[in-house]
């Protein structure tokens, strides 16, 4: 664990950047700075490595004072990766993943050997070994950057604002790729961001940093989302706060109807066998179970589907595993009103009202039932 222990930091110019600050940082998990420019968030994390010393107060890794190591040893301990990679321009991709092997002294082979290992890992392509890195775009040199902090395979890995210079779609794909990695390889991960969806989506704790470098509030993300410390906090967070706070809620409650579905080779008979159903719209699936849309259920009175004809479906959730949020977006897309379940292969499992899902959000509102993913858990995350 790294504890933060009543940590200031005074500059020289007398700026506080941090002031009394305590945080116990568990080991194995994604701990998230975040709070608005200027709130010392960076001068926290280089307080953790020493690029930064405190001008009072104790940093304790697993439970022993950082300032009794020598700093060599403590860095090598903690990779760091920073927002434009900060890659070496001059040497190739394998070589500056394994920049930090070399400096141990690993041989050339063994060191590039590792490196092209954890091009891998972190998704790039073996291709890209040998090419610098303006051959790459930005998005593919944070995953070099995350590749060489991983290359000594150090415990720790400090981040700040790593993933801030990239597209949102690209984006995405890095958060997902880092959820991946931790849950692979359990690494004590410390993350600056000023983005609070990003905090939700990667913390297993999240700390909020108020101006002047003091803690507002250290939670996991479900509860900062149901129980904002103070009004600082619920203004950061942001006015769907609700909405977000339903991704910590499970599906698995929604009680699926499977009567209003029916396959494309019914008959009419068949249809009309069915009987009553409270769905406006019949669901239609293909021969292989899969979803192909929505018809009225008159227009199949004729045994015969017409799949050119039918309402689009919007996109399905994935029962039991994906979130009552993303059942509630796949409701609101939907034109009929009615969010489509699939399993985990694609095929149809049952259909859902907004009203039902809303009466779903009530009773886990009412009985508290956030889930806090458990680690291994972590790696759902990934998916939505
Ligand atoms: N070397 C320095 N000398 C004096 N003041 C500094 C120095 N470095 C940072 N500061 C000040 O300390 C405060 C905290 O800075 P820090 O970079 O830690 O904030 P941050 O939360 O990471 O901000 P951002 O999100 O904008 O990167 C700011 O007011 C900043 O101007």
């Amino acid at each position: 664990m790294i504890r933060i222990d009543s940590v200031t930091k005074r500059y020289p110019d007398g700026t506080v950047a941090v002031d009394r600050l305590s945080l116990d940082i568990p080991d194995r998990s994604i701990t998230v700075l975040v709070g608005p420019s200027g709130c010392g968030k960076t001068t926290t994390l280089r307080m953790i490595n020493r690029m930064v010393e405190p001008s009072e107060g104790t940093i304790l890794i697993d439970g022993v004072d950082s300032r009794q190591q020598p700093v060599n040893t403590l860095r090598r301990s903690m990779g760091y990766v920073i927002q434009n990679a900060g890659l070496f321009q001059h040497r190739t991709i394998v070589d500056n993943i394994a920049t930090v092997p070399r400096m141990l002294g690993w041989s050339k082979d063994k060191a590039r050997a590792r490196a092209r290992e954890l091009m891998e890992r972190v998704g790039l392509d073996a291709s890209f070994a040998k090419r610098y890195p303006y051959q790459l775009s930005g998005g593919q040199q944070q995953r070099v950057g995350v590749a060489r902090a991983l290359a000594a395979d150090p415990p720790v890995l400090l981040m700040d604002e790593p993933f801030s210079a990239v597209d949102p779609v690209v984006r995405k794909g890095l958060q997902d790729e880092l959820l991946r990695i931790q849950a692979e390889l359990g690494k004590t991960i410390v993350f600056v961001t000023h983005d609070i969806d990003e905090a939700v989506k990667l913390g297993t704790m999240v700390a909020v940093l108020r101006t002047g470098g003091r803690l507002a509030q250290f939670a996991p993300p479900a509860e900062l989302l149901s129980d904002p410390a103070d009004a600082f906090v619920e203004d950061f967070l942001g006015a769907d706060r609700g909405i977000r706070r339903l991704s910590f809620f499970s599906s698995a409650g929604l009680e699926l109807l499977t009567t209003p579905i029916v396959a494309i080779d019914s008959t009419a008979e068949q249809i009309a066998a069915r009987g009553a159903t409270d769905a406006p719209y019949l669901l239609v699936t293909g021969l292989d179970g899969r979803p192909l849309g929505w018809s009225e259920p008159g227009a199949l009175t004729a045994g015969r589907v017409d799949a050119d004809r039918l309402l689009p479906y919007g996109r399905p959730f994935v029962a039991e595993r994906d979130s009552l949020r993303a059942a509630l977006d796949c409701a609101v897309l939907s034109p009929t009103g009615w969010a489509v379940a699939v399993d985990a292969e694609g095929r149809a499992a049952g259909v859902v009202s907004q009203t039902a899902i809303g009466e779903a959000i009530r009773g886990a509102h009412a009985a508290g039932r956030e889930e806090q993913p458990s680690p291994e858990e972590t790696a759902q995350k990934v998916i939505r």
